[in-house]
């Protein structure tokens, strides 16, 4: 059985204008930029008799592949991008990342399930309607740059207003203006090939970003890229996110990158996912053992929040003390309590939420607060 369930109505069935260019679609507004249910996409011979049938669904992939000679490169996906969120999938290599997001976009087509772009039905999307949605409402950065080698900076930043049909002023007009704003100011005439590969992807980085989509995807863009230029593009991203809250869908098996990036990480292993929740939450409360391995190395200072550090306060607590934001991180709290040689409030809107002091965050450091997440739970005596 392929399910293909129907979570919204394609509401443009490809009416041309003459430029040869579809209507945009008016958007839901209350929807998610990307509702995703029950998705599986399997490769190999006779795929579709793979997701419907509950003999092979409760195989492990490596099961699959021997019984089947299929590989479910995804599995029973569910979950939602909320608009304006940097929604980070990582995983190990072979995970299911890139074929996940480039299902999104129908660049592969799914096996069964649904998928939903602002509440529009992706899969029910014909083939003038899924063009648009390529060429206007999503741009994709990836991690070999995709450049033109002949062109200049300025015309591969071109390159997307010009397949939207763009006349060559108006195109070069808005390339210049999203070269200045990516840093690239004075190289808009060099090849690919006279830059360094942070400028290289700075430029595909342009390229998405002058057909203003609505959403961005990356995969992987920046592992190429050494450490000290990786950081920059990333800083780079942060910045354009603040200023243009944009969507951001982004392939990476980086935990730091995620950690910085990311509002929301999904964690996949083996096309399935094995956790979706903020960098707190993954880090704080990690599913299984898999993501355990990922986050052993973070330091959970520097992600965990005092709301999950905090104790209840007594009587005596509530009113007096430092106050500190509840979602001021441990390693801040650490310098407060230090500062002010006392345990710190944690307060919202003027009331006492609970109580940090040095055993609290100690334990968070340490990694022995018991992965509490419910507010004020006793932690491990350390
Ligand atoms: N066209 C294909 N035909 C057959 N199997 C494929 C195909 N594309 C991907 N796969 C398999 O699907 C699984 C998921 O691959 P995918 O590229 O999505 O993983 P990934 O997490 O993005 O990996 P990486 O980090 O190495 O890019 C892998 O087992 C891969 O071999």
């Amino acid at each position: 059985m392929t399910t293909t369930k129907n979570t919204g109505a394609t509401k443009n069935t490809g009416a041309t204008k003459n430029t040869g260019a579809t209507e945009p679609t008016a958007a839901d507004p209350a929807a998610p930029a990307f509702a995703v249910r029950d998705l599986w996409k399997v490769f190999g011979p006779k795929a579709d008799r793979i997701p419907g049938n509950p003999e092979y669904r409760i195989l492990s992939t490596a099961e699959l592949r021997e019984k089947t000679g299929c590989t479910a490169a995804v599995r029973d996906v569910d979950f939602d991008v909320q608009r304006g969120e940097v929604f980070v999938v990582m995983g190990l290599s072979g995970s299911g990342k890139s074929t996940l997001v480039r299902t999104l976009t129908r660049l592969i087509e799914p096996t069964s399930g649904s998928i939903a772009m602002d509440g529009e039905d992706v899969l029910g999307m014909d083939k003038n309607r899924l063009r648009e949605l390529r060429r206007r409402q999503t741009a994709m950065v990836f991690q070999n740059f995709g450049l033109l080698p002949h062109r200049s900076v300025l015309d591969n930043v071109a390159y997307g207003l010009e397949i939207q049909g763009v006349g060559k002023a108006e195109r070069r007009a808005k390339a210049q203006e999203i070269v200045e704003k990516v840093g690239l100011a004075g190289m808009e005439e060099r090849r690919p090939g006279q830059l360094s590969g942070g400028q290289q992807q700075r430029v595909g980085l342009a390229r998405a970003l002058a057909v203003d989509p609505e959403v961005l995807l990356f995969d992987e863009p920046f592992s190429a890229l050494d450490p000290l230029i990786r950081r920059d593009m990333q800083e780079e991203v942060i910045r354009l996110h603040r200023e243009e809250g944009r969507t951001m869908v982004f392939i990476t098996h980086d935990l730091s990158e995620a950690l910085r990036l990311g509002d929301r990480i999904m964690l996949m292993r083996d096309g399935a996912i094995v956790q979706l929740g903020t960098p707190e939450e993954i880090v704080a409360n990690p599913a299984d053992d898999y993501v355990r391995d990922f986050v052993r190395d973070v330091p959970r200072e520097q992600v965990i929040s005092v709301r999950r550090a905090m104790r209840p306060a007594d009587a005596a607590e509530s009113a007096t003390g430092t106050e500190l934001a509840p979602d001021t991180l441990v390693v801040d709290a650490i310098e407060a309590v230090a500062n002010s040689g006392e345990p710190c409030r944690v307060v919202e809107d003027g009331r006492t939420l609970g109580i940090v002091d040095h055993e609290r965050l100690l334990a968070v450091v340490a990694g022995i607060d018991g992965g509490s997440d419910t507010e004020g739970k006793e932690v491990a005596a350390i």
